[in-house]
């Protein structure tokens, strides 16, 4: 089946879970870019279009389903007036976003638009040329690329982060694999980490990224590789935190869950957007 009879039938199944026609227009234009920008086909990508589209339409019924969320409580990430340039390049300017305890905040926006400069600057990797970030609470930061050591096994990964959030060995191990279970990864005694899957390292990644209870995640893309499943697995996790009262913020070029997240920070600078 090509990309274009995919997409058409996933908009017939949706329709047949009766979501409404804005939802599958969304939700199709979204698997669109991503199979552009990817360049996969379709069925590797998403699945089968009956199979993604009763996955979507299942995780709307959750989500209007879903009990009352606790109030968002203190601000845990506050970046205000953020300005950044590279040479004479302006890539950020004037960027603001506060994230409280309990919400989740997406940022979107072009290639280069910034996101990940923006993320690193959240996370103290990275100076803006002005403006401030204030972080209360413990930090887990998951960058785009994995920030995971090649010639290590990743229950050595685990003790190391682990180590550095007051966690004991056995206890670390025990959280990374759990991690790795709840996204569908069991990691092999004795397999380096050069050694997984691109998918693969970006799970460890994350897991690491979320060991030791962080109050503020900052996530850049943190799905890349995923199979549908684990990509779904992911944004149950995502409200999951939210729930728990952490502050999350994740880079996204996928557009289906922002309806779902408490605000969303489009880097697109202005005259992209207008053109758009
Ligand atoms: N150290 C650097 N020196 C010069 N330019 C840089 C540097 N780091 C990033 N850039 C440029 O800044 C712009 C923003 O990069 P950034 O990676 O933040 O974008 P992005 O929105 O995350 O992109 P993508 O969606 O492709 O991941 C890009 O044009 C990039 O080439």
């Amino acid at each position: 089946m090509d990309n274009d009879r995919w997409l058409w039938t996933l908009g017939q199944e949706m329709a047949r879970h009766q979501l409404a026609p804005d939802a599958v227009r969304h939700v199709v234009a979204e698997a669109a870019a991503h199979l552009r920008d990817s360049g996969q086909p379709a069925l590797r990508a998403f699945g089968t279009p009956e199979g993604y589209a009763a996955a979507v339409a299942e995780s709307l019924a959750a989500r209007y389903g879903r009990p009352a969320r606790p109030a968002p409580g203190r601000v845990r990430l506050s970046a205000r007036g953020i300005t950044k340039r590279y040479r004479r390049r302006t890539i950020l300017r004037s960027v603001d976003l506060t994230v409280r305890a309990g919400e989740v905040a997406a940022v979107v926006g072009a290639n280069g638009a910034g996101k990940s400069t923006f993320l690193r600057i959240c996370a103290g990797l990275l100076a803006p040329d002005s403006g401030e970030v204030t972080l209360d609470g413990r930090l887990g930061y998951c960058p785009q690329d994995a920030g995971t050591y090649d010639f290590l096994l990743p229950d050595e990964q685990f003790v190391l982060i682990g180590a550095g959030r007051g966690l004991d060995r056995e206890r670390s191990k025990q959280i990374g694999r759990a991690g790795a279970a709840s996204l569908q990864w069991r990691p092999a005694a004795g397999v380096q980490t050069r050694h997984l899957s691109g998918g693969t390292r970006q799970k460890l990644n994350l897991v690491m990224a979320s060991m030791g209870e962080p109050d503020v995640l900052l996530l850049d893309e943190p799905y890349q590789g995923f199979d549908r499943g684990t990509y779904l697995d992911f944004w149950q996790h995502v409200w999951r935190w939210r729930d728990e009262g952490r502050a999350v913020v994740v880079v996204t070029h996928l557009l289906s869950q922002l309806d779902q997240v408490d605000q969303v920070l489009d880097l697109t600078p202005a005259s992209e957007g207008a053109a758009a």
